[in-house]
Parts: structure tokens; sequence; C-alpha cells
């Protein structure tokens, strides 16, 4: 990778400005679900999102995550406009583009630019690196001083590839490369703002650092605002600022990171938290705690709170009422959490370890070779 090259046309406001570049409030996505022969009929619909509030700041990192099925890249959809919220507001740069039209949101679909999970599937095989690049910058009419093509070369070296690649085809690129091309092409526009949707979550382990590390320098030295929507917490911390915690269509928790990771006061974050490679296998003086149950249907959601039917914490008054999401006494500043019943907020209660996943449990309960074996598997 050249380290040396200079990165020009940095987008105005750089990281820690406090100005919020995208504000989410009460976003909503629900997709229909039909039956019958002759006339389709709505009978229900999938409660993908199901009222998000969160902002980013302008060249501010916000991480997403949570289990799969529970609404981020939906999120990261919406946040993109790909698809038309059903309810609720999004405004970029102060200006409401809810519900904006093709035209309306031409002016600033160059400053909102989406990184995809799968590097093989988002690029066009018959194309080459040369015009996939480019491309952005036709359909929004930019012309770079010395042409697009020095651009696209100047990109291809940002991204830690060599520029005379230009005429090669995506098939002659390894996927960490592919996903290098669709960063390039995302830059290619000068975006404020970048949905990266797992974008490391198909590549090799050992390649996903690597373009970790390329996106982190984007977001550094461009000032470039993200939502890194991913699974995994380890790559979710190393990335992000702040971190969004998603369960069934809902932020259960969002904070700064490091509330998140040493404070965590929802039970779910804690239990994502267990899961995550970083739980210190040798801590002997964990309690473990196994959750309950699969997780609900978006199509028809527990009532009160979402997480209750797996929570080892839930009460009466979790069915009966849905807990706000509001800093709690003992919280940070900006550490918002929805739960009737909170974890301590110290570090010693991030120390007791939830297993989450009933595989895992199991793996665990056969002892310590099983583990080891599927480990290695
Ligand atoms: N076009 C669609 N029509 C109907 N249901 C959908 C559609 N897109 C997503 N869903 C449903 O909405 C819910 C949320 O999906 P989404 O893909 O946003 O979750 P996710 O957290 O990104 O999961 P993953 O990590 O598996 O991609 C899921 O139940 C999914 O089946």
């Amino acid at each position: 990778m050249t380290e040396q090259v200079t990165l020009d046309k940095v987008p105005e406001p750089r990281p820690g400005s406090g100005e919020k570049l995208l504000e989410v409030s009460g976003l909503q996505k629900y997709f229909p679900i039909t039956g019958g022969f002759v006339f389709q009929r709505r009978v229900g619909s999938v409660r993908a999102v199901d009222g998000l509030d969160f902002h980013i700041d302008a060249g501010e990192a916000l991480g997403m995550v949570g289990e799969s099925g529970c609404g981020k890249s939906t999120t990261g959809r919406l946040v993109t406009r790909l698809l038309e919220p059903t309810a609720g507001r999004l405004a970029y740069a102060g200006q409401d583009i809810t519900h904006s039209s093709r035209k309306e949101l031409a002016p600033i679909r160059s400053e909102i630019q989406m990184i995809f999970q799968d590097p093989y599937a988002s690029l066009n095989p018959r194309q080459t690196v040369g015009s996939i690049v480019s491309a952005p910058m036709e359909i929004n009419g930019i012309n770079p001083a010395g042409g697009r093509e020095k651009r696209v070369r100047e990109l291809l070296e940002i991204v830690g590839l060599n520029p005379e690649h230009y005429n090669r085809f995506p098939h002659e690129f390894s996927g960490g490369q592919r996903q290098r091309i669709g960063v390039a092409r995302a830059l290619s526009v000068n975006p404020k703002l970048i949905v990266a949707d797992e974008p490391v979550s198909a590549l090799d382990v050992s390649i996903q650092a690597q373009v970790v590390n390329l996106l982190q320098k984007v977001q550094r030295e461009l000032g470039i605002a993200f939502l890194f929507i991913a699974h995994d917490l380890a790559i979710v911390r190393h990335f992000s600022q702040r971190i969004a915690v998603m369960y069934l269509g809902k932020i259960v928790e969002i904070g700064d990171r490091e509330s998140i990771y040493d404070k965590p006061r929802h039970p779910y974050t804690h239990a994502l938290l267990s899961a995550a490679p970083e739980a210190d296998p040798d801590d002997d003086g964990r309690e473990r705690i196994r959750l309950a149950g699969d997780v609900p249907s978006p199509i028809n959601p527990p009532s009160g709170c979402r997480f209750r039917t797996r929570c080892w914490k839930a009460q009466d008054l979790c069915a009966e009422q849905e807990p706000p999401l509001v800093q709690l006494g003992g919280s940070s500043d900006g550490h918002l959490t929805a739960c009737h019943f909170p974890e301590e907020p110290s570090v010693e209660a991030r120390k007791e370890d939830i297993v989450l996943d009933p595989a895992l449990a199991a793996i665990e309960d056969s002892g310590p070779a099983a583990a080891s074996a599927e480990e290695t598997a």
C-alpha cells in the first residue's frame, strides 16, 4: 500500500466537529406480507426496522451490531434511501430526505455512498476497474481536474491497488482487492457519509484487518463519516467511536465505545460481549448465564421489551411496558439503554460471562477438547 499518497479534496468538517450529519428519528420499515391466490392482499408485515433514533456526526464512525435479521442492512438501505421508510424521519445535513424524490436527492446522492458485503457480487464482471470506479463520477456529472482517468488512478493508489491495473477486470483480483475497488468507487465522488454493510465478513480473516485498516485510514484522513454495520463486535470495536446495538428492529443500547464495551447496561449487549472473541478465557471467576429461547419473529415481536423472551432478568413489567431508550443513572453522557432492569454500571458486571449461542454452549458443555476441535475445524 502506498502511504505517501496525498489525499485531496478533504470534505469540510473534520472528526470531532460535533456537527450532526445524519439524524434519524422514529425510523420504521415494515415489509408487507401478502396472501391470497387471485387478489393479493396484505396479511401482515415484517417489522424489519421499528422506530430507530440515532445520529452520526460529521467525520464520525458509528458501528451498528446485532444478530442476523435484526434489521441492520435494512437500516443501511434506508439511510442511503435505497428503500423508502414506512415512517419516521431522516435528515441529512439538516435537510429532510425521508421521502425525497430521485430528483430532490440528486444533489446529495454523491455525498452518501455504500460499500457492500460481497465484493464478488457487487462489481460488474464485464466492466474494467477503470469504468467501475469512474461510473459514479459519470452518473453524478463530476469532472475532476486532470480528468476522470487520472482521478481513478489516484484512487486506486489511495486504496492500495496498482494504478496500472486500470484496464483489468474484477475476476483478476482477490476478494480483498475487489473490496478495495469497491472502496475506490465509493470515494470517487468525495462522499461525506459511507454506509459499509458488513464490508469484511465475506473476506478471509487475514484480509479483514487490511480492509478495516484501509477504511479507518479513509475515515481519519478524509474525515468521512461511517455507518459501519457488522455482527462481529471485535471489528466494530476497532473501527467505531460510538456503537449502537440492535435487537429485533430496535436499538437497545447506544453509546461511546468505552461505555458499551466496559460498562454495558443492557443484558443483550452484555450477552453479545460474552460471545465476542475478546472474552478472557483464563478468567475462571465468571458466572455463566445461558440465554433461553429462540430469536422471536419480526412479524410478531414480543410485547414490551423484545428481548424479554431470552432475558434472564425479565419480570412482568418487561412484558407490559416497552422500556424507553434513555440515559440511566451511572451511565455517561450519550450512553442510552432501553431496559427496566439494567446491569450495574461497573466493569465487574462485564466480567459475568453469558453464552448467547446454544451451539457454543453445547461445545463448551462437552469440554475444552471439543471446543478446541471446533476452533480448528
Ligand atoms: N425485501 C424484504 N421483504 C421482506 N422481508 C425482508 C426484506 N428485507 C429484509 N427483510 C426481513 O427484515 C428483517 C431484517 O432484515 P435485515 O437484512 O435488515 O437484517 P440484518 O440484521 O441485516 O441481517 P443479516 O446480518 O442477516 O443481513 C429480516 O427478518 C428479513 O427477513
